[in-house]
């Protein structure tokens, strides 16, 4: 236990070509470059608010649309927090946040369980932001809790603007991200589960 909690990865298909690098009991130091500059900003956010340092440099077929770029980078950085978290020895394993921004406020709630799921209950006013669909922040954080192996419940309890929306979904996740992965001094390094292993 205390071991870096680092991972790198580069996941390649005939359509992306992402790199990965994350610590998990980093200060929140961000660079993103994905090519979509709204889905940076929000990257950017996830890193500083989660305490997890960021590196992602994404190439995609932009050309075609953002889904591919999007999703993939999900699961590249899915896959990533699930190898850098390792077997959660003495980890709190679940997470919790409610973050405004403005009028939107997102609640989020997380737990490393090993179960992929997510249940999205964010529905966006409008279908773009920035130059993004809307429609995209739930392909994200579905290819996200997936490769991570997480549960993964967001929710908006209100909001109107879309870019207040999206960033306050984002920094919940980080806010709720960094209380699961962060060590319970209770823990003793156990695994906390009741069957053993996570
Ligand atoms: O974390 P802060 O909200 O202090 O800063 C980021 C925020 O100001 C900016 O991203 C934003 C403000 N309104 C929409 N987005």
């Amino acid at each position: 236990m205390n071991e870096p909690r680092i991972a790198s990865l580069q996941r390649v298909t005939g359509e992306t070509d992402i790199s990965v690098t994350v610590s998990l009991d980093g200060t929140g130091a961000a660079s993103v470059d994905t090519g979509i500059g709204f889905f940076d900003h929000m990257l950017t956010a996830l890193a500083k608010h989660g305490m997890i340092d960021l590196d992602i440099v994404a190439k995609g077929d932009l050309h075609i649309d953002f889904h591919h770029t999007v999703e993939d980078t999900g699961i590249a950085l899915g896959q990533a927090i699930g190898r850098a978290l390792g077997d959660k020895r003495g980890v709190r394993r679940f997470g919790s946040a409610l973050v405004p921004l403005d009028e939107a406020l997102a609640e989020v709630v997380v737990d490393l369980s090993g179960r992929p799921f997510l249940a999205w209950s964010v529905e966006f006013p409008a279908s773009t932001v920035g130059e993004m669909d809307t429609e995209l922040f739930e392909e994200f954080f579905r290819a996200f809790a997936m490769a991570a192996m997480m549960t993964l419940h967001v929710t908006k309890k209100t909001g109107r603007n879309c870019h207040h929306i999206a960033e306050s979904a984002f920094k919940a996740t980080a806010r709720a991200l960094r209380m699961a992965v962060e060590y319970d001094p209770r823990a003793a390094g156990a695994i906390p589960s009741t069957k053993g292993i996570l």
